[in-house]
């Protein structure tokens, strides 16, 4: 089966919804001028909360191929959570994606893979796609123990969902040692893990299931590494960091197709 790819931005907190309205629109603007078409990549950012609407809006009002999510999602409905924001006002917002586990919710609110599985689930029934993230420490790659770490985590975070939830849902392979770091894993590396996690699915929830996840990866990507990271047969998209706040150098990696993998 053919995997659409997904280039999603994760702007982290970086942003207001002025800066988002006219980052969305440059890129939106790049990518069209290149008669790109976007070749069929599907591209997501994912802005803060507070942007969310101000690109509902625009992504709406002028139509664009951009798709667009959140960075997280509260474990529980509705109530006294005070700061939370529910699955339910985020399908509302028109997002189409969940980001859930990022290494950086898992070191600086100790999310467990417990927790993780429950947004993830809670995305899901609102009708929206999880981006489930995973992904080793330094201290693990060292040990060269990253495929059995982040299995460990891939079980966890998507325990209970059944063959067909994991088939239309996005799995982020970032090892947390190449995020922000300029330290960007190589091609193989990419690949070692993203195809463990494919072959994860398979074993767990069957041929078809793993045939049809979606399996990104994430942690210093750029334009001038996207073609070579899109070469590997289980990397289908790239999770994007600090590149996607520039429209030329995301528009560059949406457009992987266009340029060498070097
Ligand atoms: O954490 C990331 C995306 O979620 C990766 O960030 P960078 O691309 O800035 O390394």
């Amino acid at each position: 089966m053919a995997r659409t790819p997904l280039m999603a931005g994760n702007w982290k907190m970086n942003l207001t919804h002025v800066e988002a309205v006219a980052l969305v629109q440059k890129l939106a603007w790049t990518l069209d001028d290149k008669k790109h078409d976007y070749a069929g990549v599907e591209v997501v950012v994912v802005p803060p909360f507070t942007d969310l609407r101000s690109v509902q809006t625009l992504v709406d009002g002028d139509k664009l191929k951009i798709a667009y999510g959140a960075q997280d999602v509260s474990a529980h409905d509705a109530g006294a959570y005070t700061g939370e924001v529910s699955a339910a006002m985020l399908a509302k917002l028109g997002c189409g994606y969940v980001v859930t586990g990022h290494s950086e919710r898992r070191e600086y609110h100790g999310e467990s893979d417990a927790l993780v599985n429950t947004k993830s689930r809670k995305a899901l029934d609102a009708g929206m796609t999880p981006i489930v993230c995973v992904g080793e420490p330094l201290e693990v790659r060292k040990a060269g123990e990253q495929v059995s770490y982040t299995l460990e985590q891939v079980a966890g975070s998507l325990a209970g969902f059944t063959a067909e939830e994991v088939a239309g849902l996005v799995v982020a392979y970032e090892p947390v040692w190449a995020i922000g770091t300029g330290e960007v894993a190589t091609p193989e590396d990419a690949q070692e893990v993203c195809s463990a996690i494919r072959g994860w699915v398979a074993e767990n929830l069957g041929a078809e299931a793993a045939d049809a996840v979606r399996v990104l990866y994430g942690g210093s990507v750029k334009a001038a590494n996207a073609a070579a990271i899109m070469a590997k047969d289980d990397v289908d998209g790239c999770l994007v960091g600090g590149a996607s706040l520039v429209a030329d150098e995301f528009a560059g990696i949406c457009r992987f197709a266009e340029l060498p993998a070097v």
